[in-house]
Order: C-alpha cells, then structure tokens, then sequence
C-alpha cells in the first residue's frame, strides 16, 4: 500500500517542471497592427525586453511565428529578408544572443489562400515543388537573420530534405530542424484567427486524422530519414500517445507544441487580466511524465514565474 504521509510526499518531490524545460511562443505583429486578437502577440519593438524577461526567468529558448501583411499567390513576402520574422529573429538575438532561437518555416501567413502550400496557377492544384522551394528559401532567411533551429510546418513530403540540402549550400550547416508532425484539430483556431492564418479549403492537406496514429510514427520516421534533428508534436495533450510510441522508435528528441486552444483552454482569465496557468503547470508534469524532452508553450513565462521562488 503506497504511503499518503506527508512527510513521504515531500520527501519525494516528482518529475517536476523546470523553466529550462520551457520554450516561450512569440506570434509577432506589425508595430502599428492594434486589431485585437485572442492570442498575445508582441511587436519587434517588444521583442528585446520580453526576450530578456525570457531568459531572466531561467528559460533558454523562444520560437517565432511570424507573417507578411503583403499575401498574395506566390508567398513572396515568406522569404524576405526585411520582412516581420527576419526582424523579430535579429530583435531577440541582439538582445539575448545565448537565448536559442527557433522558428517556423511556413507560408500559411503569407499565401492569400491560408494554406500551407502554393497553388498551380493553371489549375488551383497543390504545387509540391514551388511549394517547397520557397519554404527552402524561408529557412535560408531565417538563418541568416540569425535563426538556430528552423521549423517545417506543411508536413509537405521531402520539405525537411529540401530546407537541410539548402540550409548546408548557404553554409548554415549549424542550424537544425525540427519539422512539425501535426494532428488535424480545433485546436488551432485561435492561432489561424490571430495570424490570419485559417486555410480557404477549411483542411491542412497533410495533417495526421486523429484516428491514424500509426501514421504519425511513419512519417516522424521519413522526416528523421530527411533530416529532422527534433521533432515537434502538435497538440501537446492530443498526442501523448504519439510522443511515449516516438521516444522509443526514434533517434531524436521529441518536443510537444501546446497550441493556442490548449493555451485558451486550460488557464483561466483572472481579472487583472493575466491567466492562471496551473492547468497547465498540471498539463505539462504529465507530458514530462510522458518523456517530452521539451514543452513549446504560450504560457512559458507564467509558469516559470510561479516556479521561480520569489
Ligand atoms: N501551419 C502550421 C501551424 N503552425 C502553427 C499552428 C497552430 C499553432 C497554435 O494553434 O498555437 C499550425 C497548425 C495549423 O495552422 O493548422
Ligand atoms: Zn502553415
């Protein structure tokens, strides 16, 4: 009969979170963008001093979204290298050169469709190849604006291959990918809303259905063959079993994105505004539990100011 005293429990202690476990989400916005959304966003004005609260409180990584006002057909804003995310990468790497930067590597917030991919002009089809390189050319940006780990999100077969063999002929043989594998889920809706990010087709093309989990392990495994250093999970809470079945199939780590709807979710508006994070403090010990290697996560400061002991 395991034990309930007290004095056991504090004793033991568990698996608990630590700040260098987290890695802090910044969804960047224009500085003259005041449009409300219901996800926090930062401005590249912004960036310097939440980068240094970032890494005051014990953390050592951000990732990046960023998109283009411009939007059109091509993506052509995706890859500039004067654009939002080029300028939110050198904010944060100026400020804080120690802290990791990582990004992601998409054109969903630069296509006028929404969607991951770019479309044949003849006949609206998915083009795989322009497709993929543009989002090669995105990485490229990303690393020279100072970009450690660069991170595929269209699930495009052959994108992680394709950002790695161009990463390396741009002499970036030092930066790393970690490619998100992502479920199909509601979960992303207030991201797409505060991004404008939502796709016209109302489906991602090459997310995984919930109910095929087998097929996440294969293509976790053709994106390691490609070139993954780390792969990324999204949902966090939706893909638990994902995660303990990925951790003893493959040779990488594994890092859970708690998106915006697990964010919107389980903290709670308080009434000076900020939210209650301590479902996710909860969330989070389970995924530990689970073996993540690292949690992405909106929520990343307030849980390592309450884990801080002030
Ligand atoms: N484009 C891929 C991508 N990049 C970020 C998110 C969602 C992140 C979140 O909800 O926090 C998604 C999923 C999607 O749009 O289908
Ligand atoms: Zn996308």
């Amino acid at each position: 009969m395991p034990t309930h005293r007290l004095s056991v429990r504090n004793y033991l202690g568990g698996p608990g979170l630590a700040p260098e476990d987290l890695t802090m989400v910044f969804l960047m916005r224009e500085d003259d963008d005041k449009s409300p959304t219901s996800m926090p966003t930062r401005t590249v004005g912004d960036a310097a001093e939440d980068a240094r609260t970032v890494e005051a409180l014990g953390m050592r990584s951000v990732k990046v979204f960023a998109g283009s006002r411009v939007r059109d057909g091509h993506a052509s804003q995706a890859a500039a290298p004067t654009g939002l995310m080029a300028r939110a990468i050198k904010a944060v790497k100026k400020a804080t050169p120690g802290l990791l930067v990582m990004t992601e590597t998409c054109v969903c917030s630069h296509t006028d469709s929404g969607e991951c991919w770019l479309a044949d002009e003849r006949d609206g089809s998915m083009d795989l190849v322009k497709t993929t390189a543009v989002l090669a050319a995105q990485a490229v940006m990303q690393a020279e604006a100072g970009a450690d780990i660069v991170g595929p999100a269209a699930m495009i077969p052959g994108s992680v291959q394709a950002v790695r063999d161009a990463l390396d002929d741009a002499g970036h043989r030092d930066v790393a990918i970690m490619p998100h594998l992502i479920f199909e889920s509601v979960l992303y809706q207030g991201y797409r809303a505060t991004m404008g990010a939502a796709p016209r087709s109302g489906a991602r093309a090459f997310q995984i259905a919930p109910g095929r989990p087998e097929t996440a392990v294969h293509i976790a495994l053709e994106m390691v063959r490609e070139g993954a250093d780390v792969i990324l999970t999204e949902p966090a809470l939706h893909t638990v079993d994902t995660l303990v079945h990925l951790k003893d199939k493959l040779p990488v780590p594994v890092v859970p994105f708690s998106v915006s709807g697990e964010y919107l979710r389980l903290t709670d508006l308080k009434e000076n505004g900020e939210r209650d994070v301590s479902g996710l403090v909860e969330a989070y010990t389970v995924l530990k539990r689970a073996g993540a290697d690292r949690i992405i996560t909106y929520g990343a400061v307030d849980i390592a100011r309450r884990l801080k002991p002030s």
